[in-house]
């Protein structure tokens, strides 16, 4: 199994160190690595998250989407040969780079089957962003919310309701497809990443909707015993993704030998080759996150009953 790898983007002085030591502190038992980020030739990242974690690497003199590349990868394979190895790795990359470099080398395959990207986090200074409405022309800054597929409106602490909910029409009139969400002092909920493996549903006919742990979010499960229609699975899951901040399965399909891992995250789909499950897990495993309000059981159930072959 990879490990899942969070990228963390952002402007300069947005907060994704913030948000890296929150993750890093709030990890459910989780053990995470970081890769982080200075440009410049002080590494005050690194003394920052020292004694936040074990595992804990910093690049020096440079960006990692050019220079260091080479060193992003040297240094991913040395967190993945750790004993124990990482549950996690987030990594930052400098507010002053375009992500779509590092994106591109974390989709190398032979990356890839090690540490896959899990998903990308934009993070956004909220106040900046009220208080220089340019700032939504800027070419890098663009460039790092598309990547994302959750953008963080950081510092809400200082702006006001109003000012915050412009801010989320903006966006969406910008980037449909996003989640956004809201924190201060980046204290974002740390389960919509690194999620555990789908639960089995307390009762396999019907999917639940349950709170999920993180305030503001609920996640549906939902099991099946027969196989699945691949085309319908497709296309249910793409009629979904508007409402979903993620999804994950253990999947069976028809003509096909191997259960299949299904990731979810925004609107980018994956699937891979899926862990031992264990005796007695029914055949097809499936949980989606979203949004409080976002997810109609009944409505959810009847599409995904379609799918089975
Ligand atoms: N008021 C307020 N300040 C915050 C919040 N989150 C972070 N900060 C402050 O914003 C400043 C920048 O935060 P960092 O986490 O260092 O930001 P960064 O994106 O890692 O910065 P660079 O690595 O320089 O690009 C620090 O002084 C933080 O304490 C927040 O939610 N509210």
């Amino acid at each position: 199994m990879p490990v899942p790898v969070l990228l963390v983007t952002g402007f300069l002085g947005a907060g994704k160190t913030t948000v890296i030591n929150h993750l890093l502190t709030n990890a459910a038992g989780k053990r995470l690595a970081a890769v982080v980020n200075d440009f410049g030739a002080i590494n005050i990242d690194a003394e920052l998250l020292a004694g936040s974690a074990d595992g804990v690497v910093a690049l020096q003199n440079g960006c990692i989407c050019c220079t260091l590349q080479g060193d992003l990868l040297r240094t991913l394979s040395l967190l993945l040969r750790q004993e124990p190895p990482p549950e996690g790795i987030v990594i930052e990359t400098s507010g002053v780079s375009d992500p779509a470099e590092v994106v591109r080398s974390l989709l190398d395959p032979v990356i890839w089957r090690e540490a896959a990207l899990d998903a990308v986090l934009c993070v956004a200074d909220a106040r900046a962003l009220t208080d220089r409405p340019p700032l939504l022309e800027d070419a890098l800054l663009l460039s790092q919310l598309r990547s994302g597929d959750f953008i963080l409106l950081n510092k809400a602490d200082t702006v006001t309701a109003e000012e915050l909910a412009a801010l989320r029409t903006r966006l969406f009139a910008l980037l449909p497809a996003r989640t956004v969400l809201e924190a201060v002092q980046g204290a974002i909920p740390a389960g919509l990443f690194f999620a555990d493996e789908p639960p089995e549903a307390p009762d396999r006919a019907v999917p639940v909707v349950s709170r999920f742990s993180t305030p503001g979010f609920e996640s549906l499960s939902w099991t099946a015993d027969r196989r699945l229609s691949l085309p319908r699975f497709q296309m249910a899951v793409s009629r979904l993704a508007p409402r979903l901040a993620r999804a994950k399965g253990i999947l069976r399909f028809e003509g096909q030998e191997k259960p299949m891992l299904f990731q979810m995250v925004g609107e980018r789909a994956t699937f891979g080759a899926a862990p031992p499950s264990p005796s007695g897990s029914a055949m097809v495993r499936l949980v989606f996150i979203a949004e409080n309000g976002r997810l109609q059981a009944d409505m959810v159930r009847a599409m995904l009953e379609e799918c089975v072959a």
